[in-house]
């Protein structure tokens, strides 16, 4: 009988794999020391997303001047904030990971893969996208965990991811979560953090929101990530029925000489126990995990300089973390963006997801 169908060359390529999902956050030095302050600095501070300085004036500043200085000067201030596991980014980021991995499990997801990986430093994202290709997943769900978009943060992940796959033959299908500033899960999970810590500790005189800055230019190229800080600060403040005096909207962590997002947390901080403030909350709701630019420039540094200019009290709001219902939250918004992609029978259905191979057939 003849033959119509040639046999696979290839047999073991899979034409359909259940989905893995990658949370990316930023990376963080593998010890608070000079040492490992450097390879992550360099890495970071050469990507020309972030400084957007033509390279052959930056480099030479880079490279002779701030990765001489720098890393000594942060490792100091990463030693303060250094936990037993490690890096606080780092520490929580897989634990979140763990944590949803639990409960897309519970909810008839187990075949649902989920990995974690850095942009910087280890894991590194082509390490992890490699290593999903190996075990066969070809449906690739990357969830930067940054809330608002910023072409320094988001857009460095989707550059990366790229670049990991410029070589392969058999591309994955890809998707990407571009931002959750407004999802409502993020957002009531937000406000929860808030009123438990009101409930604790009652309300200070403000609540204070202190997202990362950016260079101020990067908003006229058309760079949203300041509106969408706006509007989170917004819902959060209209769930919780904040008046609008007494809610504070900062951006912190300056990096160089150029002008950046404005007011800038630590002077505003300043003029507000100068101006007789006594007691504010503050929170970070542009991390969704704690790190070293909460823990240590916020709850330390700008408690020191808010206390001594005169304010009383000074509360710090931990970042979401591990918080059940921002695991649930996640959960959710990435089942949302998995549409298609799940075997059919989804959240309720609680058999294994079927994994069919070629070879299998
Ligand atoms: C949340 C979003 C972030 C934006 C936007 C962002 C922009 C940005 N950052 C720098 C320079 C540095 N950032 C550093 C630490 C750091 N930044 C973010 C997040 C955003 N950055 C996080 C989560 C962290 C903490 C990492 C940790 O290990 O805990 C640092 C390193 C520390 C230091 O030496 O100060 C630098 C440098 C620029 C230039 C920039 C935008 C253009
Ligand atoms: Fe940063
Ligand atoms: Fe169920």
């Amino acid at each position: 009988m003849a033959r119509y169908w040639p046999e696979p060359a290839s047999p073991t390529v899979r034409s359909q794999s259940a989905p893995a999902l990658v949370l990316v956050n930023l990376g963080t030095p593998t010890a608070p020391t000079a040492a490992a302050l450097r390879p992550y600095l360099k890495q970071f501070l050469s990507d020309p997303r972030v400084v957007e300085i033509p390279r052959a004036v930056w480099l030479p500043i880079l490279n002779g001047i701030i990765l001489n200085t720098r890393p000594a000067k942060s490792a100091a201030k990463y030693a303060s904030i250094w936990m037993d596991e490690g890096s606080p980014l780092k520490v929580h980021t897989e634990r979140q990971a763990k944590l949803l991995a639990g409960y897309l499990g519970a909810s008839g997801h187990g075949a649902l893969r989920v990995v974690w990986a850095m942009r910087y430093g280890a894991p590194s994202i082509p390490d992890t996208l490699n290593a999903l290709k190996a075990q066969g997943y070809s449906r690739i769900l990357i969830v930067p965990m940054y809330p608002q978009y910023a072409a320094s943060t988001t857009a460095s992940v989707m550059d990366e991811v790229a670049r990991s796959l410029l070589h392969w033959r058999n591309l994955p299908e890809i998707r990407f979560i571009r931002d959750f500033h407004a999802d409502q899960a993020y957002i009531a999970s937000l406000a929860a953090s808030v009123r438990e810590h009101w409930a604790k500790n009652g309300q200070a005189d403000r609540l204070l929101m202190s997202f990362h800055g950016i260079p101020k230019r990067s908003i006229g190229l058309g760079d949203p990530y300041q509106g969408e800080c706006l509007a989170t600060a917004r819902l959060v403040a209209q769930a919780l029925g904040l008046a609008e005096e007494r809610l504070q909207v900062t951006f912190q962590s300056r990096f160089g000489k150029a002008e950046w997002l404005r007011p800038y947390t630590q002077p505003t901080l300043e003029t507000l126990a100068r101006e007789g403030v006594r007691s504010v909350d503050v929170m970070c709701p542009g991390f969704v995990a704690d790190c070293l630019e909460t823990l240590e420039e916020i709850a330390m540094e700008c408690r020191e300089a808010f206390l001594s200019n005169g304010g009383q009290a000074f509360n710090y709001i931990p970042c979401l973390n591990e918080r059940n219902d921002w695991i649930a939250g996640l959960k959710t918004l990435a089942l949302k963006h998995l549409d298609g992609w799940l075997p059919a029978g989804g959240e309720h259905s609680h058999a294994p997801a079927p994994r069919t191979t070629d070879a299998e057939r």
